[in-house]
């Protein structure tokens, strides 16, 4: 047995841990590339991530379907790659070797990390308080929506901005440590635009958006694993995220507090404390539980205590570096990601790192910054497979044009959204001016200019601005002598600058 595991550990020389969008895509440009290697990509997930029909939008912007698929597929695909299920827990890196679960050991010549990450919660170990990350954690959600009549959302990025609209039928109490909503995404300006959306009721029908698709499949027999790959774009579409109540939004804001205990009903129940009511439905029979009924209840730093049946936390991701970190000297980041620099390699030899699980350690381009995204999982896979092939065969490897410059496109709130460069004034302190149309349940559209020179762009709806501004930014045309025609709505900006 101990024999034939050696005989099998000798043949690996690729491995890539970690079956989400990095992983996947590492593992197939590798298979690619050196078809007579073979490619172990091991991962903890029934399912894998693949990337199906990808569209260049613009030279940044890129679409891309995405399919929960068995491993067998990419095996039929690549024969070269064979998919081995089973969470890694040990890496010798002196060895270069990789330990499974069930013992298998896999030795590389190079290895890539793309174990991706998961749901920094507030608390941990509160069975009340739920994170968001991959077809089973949103299984429970909705499992638990079900009979929910209020839900408390703590956060006020990606996750939060998405819950918010999405969910239906039950109030939802959302706290922010922010003046203004998305502030992961958005400036108050935007946010006060996007916002008049929660206020509406939600359109009966999804309007048509040019969107990425998000496929899934149920894995076989393995309910309630907790180490699935991350879910994305459109990952609500199709899945009912409605509690009993007859209405869509009903979402009160609690702004600039953050939670300050947790408290179940018991210990409620012994404190001297109120629970506040849902804003403006102090008098509606539903609400007259709020005081004592709720199982469990929410202490904000406000000084605000709300009853709800459960919390969810969007609050960010921590990389899930353990399994590699003991016993290995790696250069770890303050977020918690693995660092690596320009060529996607960790500082200990022959290993790389791709997608959430890596904090992107290299001089950026002025127009970059690393989001854990999936976009970016899948060109830091495509990347690190490259940077992985130049070493072994001593090749050099420019950086790749997609860290020139960040370009996202996602839906908020129904409106399509695309982000370009510094779409904030990310660490451009107060140098920079912005440059605003906005009409209101329509369009809002930002520039942010430098030295008479875009460097950023915020668009969300039908804009069709894009392409123009993405190529503005790139090239950085002095655009000093155009001021705020640029965003003059007489102006056909395209035609201008053809
Ligand atoms: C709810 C939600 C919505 C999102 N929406 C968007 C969006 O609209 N647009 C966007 O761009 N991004 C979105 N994201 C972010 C995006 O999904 C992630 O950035 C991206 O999927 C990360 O890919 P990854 O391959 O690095 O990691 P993951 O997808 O997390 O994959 C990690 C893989 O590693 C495996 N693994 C973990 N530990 C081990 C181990 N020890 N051994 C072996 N295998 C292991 C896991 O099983 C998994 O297969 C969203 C994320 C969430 C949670
Ligand atoms: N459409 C899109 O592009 C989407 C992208 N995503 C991505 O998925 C990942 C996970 O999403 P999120 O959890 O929303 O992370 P996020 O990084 O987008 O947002 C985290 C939010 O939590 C807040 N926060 C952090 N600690 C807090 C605390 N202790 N108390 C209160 N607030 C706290 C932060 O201020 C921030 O607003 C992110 O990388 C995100 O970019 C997620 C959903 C949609």
């Amino acid at each position: 047995m101990a024999e034939s595991r050696e005989a099998e550990a000798m043949k690996g020389r690729f491995v890539v841990v970690g079956g989400g969008i990095a992983g996947v895509t590492c593992a197939e440009q590798l298979a690619a590339q050196f078809p007579s290697h073979k490619v172990y990509l091991i991962t903890a997930s029934p399912l894998i991530k693949a990337v199906t029909n990808l569209r260049q939008v613009s030279r940044a912007l890129e679409e891309f379907d995405v399919e929960e698929q068995g491993g067998s597929e990419l095996e039929r695909l690549y024969p070269n790659i064979s998919v081995v299920q089973s969470p890694v827990t040990e890496l010798r890196s002196q060895e270069q070797k990789v330990i499974t679960e069930e013992g298998a050991e896999f030795l590389y010549n190079k290895l890539c990390l793309c174990a991706g990450a998961r749901p920094k919660l507030i608390v941990g170990g509160n069975p009340y308080v739920l994170g968001i990350r991959d077809t089973d954690s949103v299984r429970d959600f909705q499992r638990r929506l079900t009979d929910a009549r209020r839900v408390l959302i703590v956060g006020n990025g990606g996750i939060a901005l998405e819950l918010v609209y999405e969910l239906e039928g039950c109030q939802v109490i959302w706290a922010i440590k922010d003046k203004a909503i998305g502030n992961t995404f958005f400036d108050a300006g935007a946010a006060e635009f996007l916002i008049d959306q929660l206020k509406a009721e939600k359109p009966l029908a999804p309007p048509t958006c040019k969107r990425t698709k998000y496929t899934t499949e149920s894995p076989p027999g393995r309910e309630g694993s907790s180490m699935g790959s991350a879910l994305g774009p459109d990952w609500h579409e199709g899945l009912d995220l409605k509690a009993k109540g007859a209405y869509s939004h009903r979402v009160q804001i609690e702004t600039q507090c953050e939670v300050e205990r947790i408290l179940l009903q018991e210990e409620f129940a012994q404190l001297n404390i109120t629970a506040l009511p849902f804003q403006g439905e102090e008098t509606v029979e539903s609400d007259s539980a709020s005081s004592s009924d709720w199982p469990v209840y929410v202490q904000l730093t406000n000084g605000k205590t709300y009853g709800c049946d459960f919390i969810v936390s969007a609050t960010g991701v921590v990389p899930n570096m353990e399994p590699f970190i003991r016993g290995n000297q790696f250069d770890v980041a303050e977020d918690g990601g693995v660092r690596v620099n320009d060529h996607m390699a960790t500082s200990l030899p022959n290993i790389y790192a791709a997608g959430d699980i890596c904090t992107a350690s290299w001089t950026p381009s002025a127009l970059w910054q690393q989001m854990r995204l999936w976009t970016q999982a899948r060109q830091m896979g495509w990347y690190a497979a490259k940077c992985m092939g130049a070493e072994l065969l001593q090749q050099p490897i420019e950086m790749d044009f997609c860290f020139e410059l960040f370009a996202h496109v996602t839906k908020f709130f129904n409106y399509k959204v695309i982000l370009l460069g510094k779409y904030n004034g990310q660490g451009l302190g107060r140098e920079h001016e912005l440059l605003l149309r906005c009409t209101r349940g329509h369009e809002y559209v930002k520039l942010v200019m430098q030295g008479g020179r875009m460097v950023g762009a915020l668009l969300i709806g039908d804009t069709d601005l894009e392409e123009t501004f993405e190529n503005l930014i790139l090239n950085q045309t002095d655009l000093s002598s155009y001021g705020e025609r640029l965003l003059d709505p007489n102006i056909d900006i395209e035609d201008y600058f053809d």
